[in-house]
């Protein structure tokens, strides 16, 4: 192949021009909630001089509109999870939207099945997206192919879902570095999904087993990781110049009446999802913005590493840890500080800390020694776990913090709260919405949890959903209810059928109708049986009947 003709000029004017473009499309009302750290120069320079266009950019735009209309009306979309285009084709008919559940990923989708723990290959989620997706894509196809090979005067008696509900899927933590973080935004964009959401939980440290405890990472990670998200975004997001415009904008607009400078600037949609809400540990204190939440020793005891290798029975690692805790009289600095001094000899020290946006800890513990006129003793080495962990303090406060931090490189925010109190949604909300107003947040359930025994009464557990999108929550999830309703359908029928075989067969589900007129393969509608008879049709050179 011939080497590319270079007029330096023209290739320089043309990378100017494309430059200027994407300033352009940063500045469009979708995208007026976002700031990068980097410019338009630098992801011009990182596309490919192919212009490229991606379905995910129609899907995002698509989800972008759902959500505004229920911020802007108090409402909210109520979703669940799923890994089963099956299931999806019935979701398509309450729902809006489809999640795509990393940790159902995790349990059906891979070869060795396990609790969440995020520990999957990085591209088997965006694999799921693609099949998701694919299958969505088929049942619209067979769907029109039936609506319009049917007359109009008998056109309304046909069923006319809207398949192609957005998917919001799970990136978990970006699966453990700066390209795989990228590889994997690239995969998800390119599978046809609307929203990611990415957390900020330490790589292989996501452990819903009690014994060991969840770990996030420095503030700072998080922001590289989000980053990294919103880049590779850029990178993909469609070219102006490119020609295709006219014909996203035409189908956008007829489809999803979004306006021209949202499509030209529409791009996938991230979530900036927090868990420091649930962690028990932090990997580094490497970012002083973490400092007021790191846990210390108070009593100078052994480490905890050395409380766990003097264990002489095999070591139950939480008892150790707990029973050391105890031991160690564990508080943040400031907690300390605050048991050391007068009331007014604190008000000093937390004026001097309120001078400055950060304080790191070195600077902490000289003020505190000023005020004091002694040293402090607070050591946070001592309870570090056997992985180099530091423990954590969480609190709403930290949430609000890392959410505020990365906000501007998202566009829906999810406090992930395990355990959450109507105080506690209220308190994240209300900040972040005095913050970021107008801003969309998500909420995900936890299956088991008791929310009479965490104080909410029998009219805020039934209305809690309406009550969340009155704060913003504008999309929130059950994520993993589909394993026990699988589990109870499946177990269910093999029984009936194993005791009672064709006769229930018969009685239970033909003649008693259980499966009239729900869809499955009996059905040629949702089977195909229509679109392919369209295609032979189409092959043997007769029209469909319009
Ligand atoms: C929402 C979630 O990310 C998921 O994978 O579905 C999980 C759900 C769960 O494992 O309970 C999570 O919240 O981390």
């Amino acid at each position: 192949m011939p080497a590319l003709e270079t007029d330096i000029a023209t290739e320089q004017a043309a990378f100017d021009a494309e430059v200027a473009s994407i300033e352009q499309a940063w500045k469009s009302p979708r995208q007026a909630h976002l700031k990068r750290p980097y410019s338009a120069r630098t992801i011009a320079g990182l596309r490919n001089s192919i212009p490229q266009t991606y379905v995910s950019s129609t899907m995002a735009d698509k989800l972008w509109g759902q959500l505004n209309e229920h911020r802007k009306h108090g409402t909210c979309e109520l979703t669940y999870g799923a890994t089963d285009p099956i299931q999806v084709s019935q979701m398509v008919k309450h729902q809006q939207t489809i999640y795509v559940s990393g940790s159902l990923c995790g349990t059906s989708e891979v070869s060795t099945p396990g609790r969440d723990a995020a520990d999957y290959p990085w591209d088997t989620v965006p694999k799921v997206v693609d099949k998701i997706f694919r299958s969505q894509m088929w049942h619209d196809q067979r769907q029109r192919q039936q609506r319009f090979s049917t007359p109009e005067s008998k056109r309304g008696e046909l069923e006319n879902w809207d398949y192609l509900a957005p998917i919001v899927a799970d990136a978990d933590m970006g699966f453990g570095g700066l390209t795989s973080t990228i590889k994997m935004t690239k995969a998800f964009v390119e599978a046809g999904v609307a929203m990611i959401h990415m957390d900020d939980l330490a790589t292989g440290m996501k452990r819903f087993s009690m014994g060991m405890g969840r770990t996030t990472v420095p503030t700072s990670e998080y922001v590289s990781r989000l980053t990294a998200v919103r880049m590779q975004f850029d990178i993909m997001g469609p070219k102006l110049g490119s020609g295709a415009e006219p014909v996203l904008f035409i189908f956008a607009f007829w489809r999803y009446q979004v306006r021209e400078a949202d499509i030209y600037s529409a791009t996938t949609m991230l979530m900036c999802r927090c868990d420091t809400a649930t962690c028990e540990f932090i990997t580094s204190v490497i970012d002083p913005r973490d400092h007021p939440y790191i846990l210390g020793a108070t009593k100078d005891v052994p480490s905890l590493t050395s409380a766990i290798s003097a264990a002489t029975t095999t070591p139950d690692y939480q008892w150790i840890r707990n029973t050391w805790k105890e031991s160690a009289g564990l508080v943040t600095f400031d907690e300390a500080v605050k048991s050391n001094t007068s009331e007014e000899q604190y008000k000093v020290y937390t004026s001097k800390l309120a001078e400055k946006e950060v304080t790191p800890m070195s600077q902490r513990r000289q003020i505190a020694k000023e005020v004091l006129g002694k040293d402090v003793f607070w050591d946070w080495e001592l309870p570090r776990s056997l992985e180099g962990q530091y423990m954590w303090a969480p609190t709403i406060q930290t949430v609000i913090e890392r959410a505020s931090a990365v906000a501007p490189l998202g566009d829906v925010t999810w406090a992930r709260i395990d355990a959450p109190t109507l105080s506690s949604l209220t308190e994240f909300h209300s900040a972040m919405n005095a913050l970021f107003p107008n801003r969309l947040f998500g909420f995900g359930y936890v299956a088991g949890y008791d929310f009479s025994k965490a104080g909410f009464s029998e009219e805020e557990i039934k209305h809690l959903h309406k009550i969340l999108a009155k704060m913003g929550v504008v999309w929130q999830v059950q994520p993993v209810w589909v394993t026990g309703a699988l589990s109870d359908v499946t177990e269910k029928f093999g029984k009936m059928w194993q005791e009672k075989g064709m006769g229930m067969w018969v009685r239970e589900y033909q003649r008693t109708g259980w499966l009239k007129g729900v869809d499955g393969a009996h059905k040629l509608e949702w089977s195909g049986g229509y679109l392919a008879d369209g295609f032979a049709e189409a092959v043997s050179g007769r029209d469909m009947a319009l």
